[in-house]
């Protein structure tokens, strides 16, 4: 079992991808991945929206719970979704309570930012652990103009470090860093007690972490910092335009895919 104490105390890198459904949860904690996140990128990944914004509650906790139940060794980490924190501290604390007790998750991810470090606090006073998120925060697209790199100059890498801190002071297990700065990445890292998991975000990070589509090759776009570790879309593709070449032929069903019963009567 994956723990929050354990991720802090291991010595080789962190590895978390995510899952939106039981049978990749399997996989992905079968392979010995240390972190199952159940991300808010299955907006854009499993759900067909153009952004993450649109992902509700429910639908995290749904899948969540999938995913939970799928998974003996990993630690299921739920991202929460577009204003399910942020708005109101009580509602926010609920809501990550919710996704422990009512779909089995054994931590929540928020986006992070100045707005986050009390409900990071209040959540962790609770007995939910919390992994913050810095540099590119998806949900915050719109305020930001686009999915660009963040902290790239001297004021803005500054203000990582410090929401860094104060975000592990505030209680979080570990922090997420999105598209920064290798350079960036590696001295938060030194800075930090928690361990940093990073995507884009270079190799000084203590874990990585990518999008499940990303690695393996499923999604049709990927972005410039994701490494496709496989083709599953081309295999996808192989299998289901064989299956109709099969069905139209009339190859399949075969002899071995069928019964026949002798007593039906005269009728059959
Ligand atoms: N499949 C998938 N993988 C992800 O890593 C991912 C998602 N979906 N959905 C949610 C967010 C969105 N992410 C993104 C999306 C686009 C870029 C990207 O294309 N960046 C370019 C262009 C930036 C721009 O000018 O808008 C770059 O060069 O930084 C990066 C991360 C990461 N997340
Ligand atoms: C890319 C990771 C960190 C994420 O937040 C997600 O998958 O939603
Ligand atoms: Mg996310």
């Amino acid at each position: 079992m994956t723990t929050t104490r354990g991720l802090r105390e291991r010595d080789d890198s962190i590895t978390m991808l995510t899952a939106y459904d039981a049978p990749t949860a399997a996989i992905v904690d079968e392979a010995g991945i240390d972190v199952v996140l159940v991300g808010d990128s299955m907006g854009n990944a499993a759900l067909g929206y153009d952004s993450t914004l649109p992902v509700t509650f429910d639908e995290v906790a749904s899948r969540t719970a999938a995913v939970a139940r799928a998974t003996e060794d990993a630690l299921v980490v739920a991202d929460m979704p577009f204003l399910s924190f942020g708005v109101d501290e009580a509602e926010s604390v609920r809501n990550a309570g919710r996704l422990l007790k009512e779909a089995n998750a054994d931590a929540v991810k928020i986006e992070s930012g100045p707005h986050t470090v009390d409900v990071t606090r209040r959540m962790t006073e609770v007995g939910i652990p919390v992994m913050a998120h810095l540099g590119l925060t998806p949900q915050h697209v719109n305020r930001l103009g686009g999915y660009t790199r963040q902290g790239t100059d001297e004021d803005a890498a500054e203000e990582i470090i410090d929401l860094a801190g104060t975000h592990a002071d505030a209680g979080t297990f570990a922090l997420v860093l999105e598209h920064v700065p290798a350079n960036l990445a590696g001295a938060v890292t030194e800075a930090l007690d928690i361990p940093t998991i990073g995507i884009g975000a270079g190799p000084d990070c203590d874990g990585q972490v990518l999008v499940i589509n990303d690695a393996v090759g499923l999604g049709e776009w990927s972005p410039p910092f994701a490494k496709q570790f496989g083709d599953v879309r081309g295999e996808m593709v192989d299998a289901v335009e064989a299956y109709e070449a099969a069905v139209t032929s009339g190859e399949f069903p075969a002899e071995e895919h069928s019964h026949v019963e002798e007593d039906l009567g005269d009728l059959y």
